[in-house]
């Protein structure tokens, strides 16, 4: 318990009342680490600030990572995941360290409306993907992706959606809403009293190591800090869209995962930000499904007239990107889910043959597909879920703006733009199809032929 002298609660008592008028205008400028303001708002936000808890944090936490001097991932093989050298990099480990000062994009500078939001996106997804860094070198150490046993992942799920709505409150500009992936359902539930000692613990420890807050969640904090994920979009306002882990499966397996965020204004993505910890900065095409070794860890951002850059997660300068200029779909390779309960394999393989594209699929957990694409490590990205299959926004509205702003274009099966002010979900039942713009009208005519041969021969069954 945080103790209060009768001198500091009216000290307290002062910088609430003085907080009362002043915060709706001055929330950022409180948030600094150490800044007198941090208990009042911290306390206003669900959240304890408390100095002793944060030393003995900070101390076991710093016994947690040294447990963590991991083994590298496990090896490669035949679909895209990151090999057992760029694992082995010290670059990998979750830092213990501060996050790096993010050299200033040209999107985050002159001419670009939403730069704060962006720096604040950027600052959010990175901070989570630490957290889920360390949680995934447990799984791989412990092997237990291998027992089925999802636990691990949902820690490291709700804890980077936490991290991220945490960022953004402290840091983004406006009003908050945030759609996201999880809500505080079954944390409630008898029987979950570890898992969330475990994200409490996590989240804590995270937070300490970053040392850009001085704040302390309380497991009622961390609680309703997930519940701050439950807006439902729509149409107007501003809406922050979260999938706090995408590609959950691949993440349990050592492979690719993505943090994505997006910002929805008045029923448009108008930004996006993609940490993908497991892709290599440079490209992946001709690599024969293996990493050249290369640095791993990128982070790829757009906003809506700017243009998409790509960054390492470590923070070098960003590059801006564009999708390939491939315009021979016999040159053309295409990305698709890795699960086959994902995307209907035999239906992408016939679109392939019909348009003519030799290279076998490319198979990726996640939206780092959509990062690839969009800097051209391949040409087309399919995905066409079984039927029944509803899509949910935070699968798709980061990724999309990711690639359009790289010159990509981003459709349903039927030929119309995705649509992300209906709500949680994209009102949708076909697939989801992107490529550059030389290569859509062919690739269109041959999803909407392959589609109408397997209707035909489902009718015939
Ligand atoms: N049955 C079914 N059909 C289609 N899509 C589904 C299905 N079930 C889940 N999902 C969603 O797919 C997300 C994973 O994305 P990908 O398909 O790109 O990756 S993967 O290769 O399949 O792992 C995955 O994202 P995460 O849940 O965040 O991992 C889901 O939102
Ligand atoms: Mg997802």
């Amino acid at each position: 318990m945080y103790v209060q002298t009768p001198a500091g609660l009216l000290v307290r008592l002062i910088h609430v009342i003085g907080l009362i008028s002043w915060a709706p205008s001055c929330r950022v400028s409180f948030f600094p680490a150490g800044h007198r303001y941090n208990l009042d708002m911290a306390a206003r936000m669900g959240l304890l600030y408390h100095p002793v808890l944060l030393a003995s944090a900070s101390s076991s936490s710093r016994a947690l990572a040294l447990s963590r001097a991991r083994l590298p991932y496990p090896p490669t093989f035949h679909t895209y995941r990151r090999s057992a050298s760029a694992a082995a990099s010290p670059r990998l480990r979750p830092c213990r360290r501060l996050l790096p000062a993010r050299a200033m994009s040209s999107s985050e500078t002159a001419g670009n409306p939403y730069a704060a939001e962006l720096a604040a996106a950027k600052k959010a997804v990175t901070l989570a993907a630490r957290l889920c860094q360390a949680v995934q070198q447990d799984i791989v150490y412990s092997g237990v992706q291998s027992k089925a046993d999802k636990s691990p992942v949902t820690v490291a799920d709700y804890g980077s959606q936490i991290l991220v709505s945490l960022v953004l409150k402290m840091e983004a500009p406006g009003s908050f809403s945030l759609v996201a992936e999880e809500d505080s359902e079954e944390l409630r539930k008898d029987g979950a009293e570890e898992i969330l000692e475990n994200i409490t613990d996590l989240v804590n420890e995270t937070i300490v190591d970053d040392g850009s807050y001085s704040i302390y969640f309380s497991k009622e904090g961390i609680l309703s800090a997930i519940d701050d994920g439950k807006s439902e979009g729509g149409p107007s306002g501003r809406h922050w869209v979260l999938d706090p882990i995408d590609g959950t499966k691949g993440f349990l397996r050592g492979d690719q995962y993505a943090i994505a965020l997006a910002l929805l204004d008045e029923g448009k993505i108008v930004l996006g930000v993609l940490a993908c910890p497991n892709l290599p900065l440079s490209s992946i095409s001709n690599l024969n499904g293996s990493s050249s070794g290369d640095q791993v860890g990128a982070l790829f951002s757009a906003t809506i007239g700017c243009g998409t850059e790509v960054e390492s997660l470590d923070s070098s300068p960003p590059q801006k990107i564009s999708v390939c200029s491939i315009d021979d779909p016999v040159d053309a390779s295409f990305f698709e889910s890795y699960e086959s309960a994902h995307s209907m394999h035999d239906l992408t393989s016939s679109i392939a043959k019909k348009l003519g594209v030799q290279a076998p699929p490319v198979r990726i957990d996640s939206q780092a597909k959509y990062g690839a694409l969009a800097r051209g490590d391949g040409a087309i990205y399919l995905r066409f879920p079984h039927k029944g299959y509803r899509e949910k926004i935070w699968d798709h509205a980061a990724g999309s703006i990711v690639l359009t702003e790289a010159g990509g274009i981003v459709i349903d099966a039927s030929g119309n733009d995705l649509d992300f002010s209906k709500g949680r979900f994209l009102d949708l039942d076909t697939g989801i199809i992107a490529t550059n713009k030389h290569l859509m009208p062919s690739l269109l005519k041959a999803v909407q032929e392959a589609i109408k041969e397997q209707n035909q021969a489902a009718s015939l069954l």
